[in-house]
């Protein structure tokens, strides 16, 4: 049996439960169910808070589980990642009043407000500056207009928290992060996990690829061939057309509108384009 730990609430819940639903596993039914067992898939998902996620799969009760690169580091948890998962994506920045700093050395003696004390001391202590730590479970962002903070460490995604509430970032951004799938570090992977793996990664690969199909001049196949390489090589098939072929390849989602230009100016006729639904690579 995989035992899995699930986001239960927050910024991944959702990609989370669809990605595991893409994969072939049991969803939820309602946000109020807390286990649930997929004797199908012999797994048993547990919905959790995302920052006791790492905790669990560190102490090695649970299996592996979906969290962020961030609250993994902030945990502090003897886990590892095995693959990221592609959405979740955020930075964990400062912020504060505008011009009032400009690098994280201007935080010697200053008071820092952020809900991710581990990840912010850690890096503190590595940039060798002493800051105060204020620990707040969430809306950091207001512990400076409140005056318990005079900057903030915090996620940012597009940044309109921040605007909203007057503040901006400054200095480098601390981490980047996004939603990843771990396990305790060192445990051995099960077959179960194993599955899991192979089909988290079908279908990422199947949300970054189409599927394209072409008909082309045999005497302009290499060129072709060029433009769409495929993953171990397209299929080349003849055509029921003297001197055609049809040619099969999987090619990134991300430009192949200028994919197919290409081949249009090289001679290819009926290039398709159609999603794929799931894979194994
Ligand atoms: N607006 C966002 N866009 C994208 N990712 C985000 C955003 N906010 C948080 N995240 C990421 O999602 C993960 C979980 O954060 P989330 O805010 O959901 O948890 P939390 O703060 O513990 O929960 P809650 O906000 O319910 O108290 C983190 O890895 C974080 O980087
Ligand atoms: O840059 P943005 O797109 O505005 O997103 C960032 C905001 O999203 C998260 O808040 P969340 O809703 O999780 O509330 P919280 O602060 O209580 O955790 C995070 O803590 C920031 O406040
Ligand atoms: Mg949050």
């Amino acid at each position: 049996m995989l035992r899995l730990a699930v986001p239960n609430k927050g910024a991944l819940t959702e990609a989370a439960q669809t990605i595991l639903k893409e994969a072939g596993y049991r969803a939820r039914k309602d946000s109020k169910e807390l286990v649930v067992v997929d004797p199908e898939n012999s797994c048993e998902l547990f919905f959790l808070r995302p920052k006791d996620i790492a905790v669990y799969v560190g102490e090695g009760t649970l299996d592996a589980g979906i969290t962020g690169r961030d609250m993994l580091h902030d945990s502090g948890a003897e886990v590892e990642e095995i693959i990221p998962l592609g959405f979740g994506r955020s930075t964990f920045r400062f912020a504060a009043n505008p011009g009032e700093f400009t690098s994280v050395s201007d935080l010697k003696g200053r008071r820092v407000a952020t809900s991710y004390a581990g990840l912010l001391e850690s890096y503190l202590a590595e940039q060798g500056v002493d800051a105060r730590v204020i620990k707040l479970d969430g809306a950091v962002e207001t512990a400076i207009r409140l005056g318990v903070a005079d900057a903030v460490a915090d996620v940012v995604e597009t940044g309109t928290t921040l605007r909203n509430i007057g503040l901006e970032v400054f200095g480098e951004p601390i981490t980047h992060s996004e939603a990843v799938l771990i396990k305790g570090a060192g445990a051995e992977e099960t077959q179960g996990l194993r599955q899991l793996v192979r089909r988290l990664q079908g279908v990422l690969t199947a949300r970054d690829y189409v599927m394209m199909d072409y008909d082309i001049r045999a005497e302009r196949i290499e060129e072709a061939i060029a433009l769409t390489p495929g993953m171990e090589g397209p299929t080349v098939s003849p055509l029921h057309r003297e001197g055609w072929v049809a040619v099969r390849a999987m090619v990134r989602r991300k430009g192949h509108q200028q994919v197919m230009d290409q081949l249009w100016e090289l001679g290819a006729r009926a290039i398709l384009v159609t999603e794929i639904f799931a894979c194994r690579i």
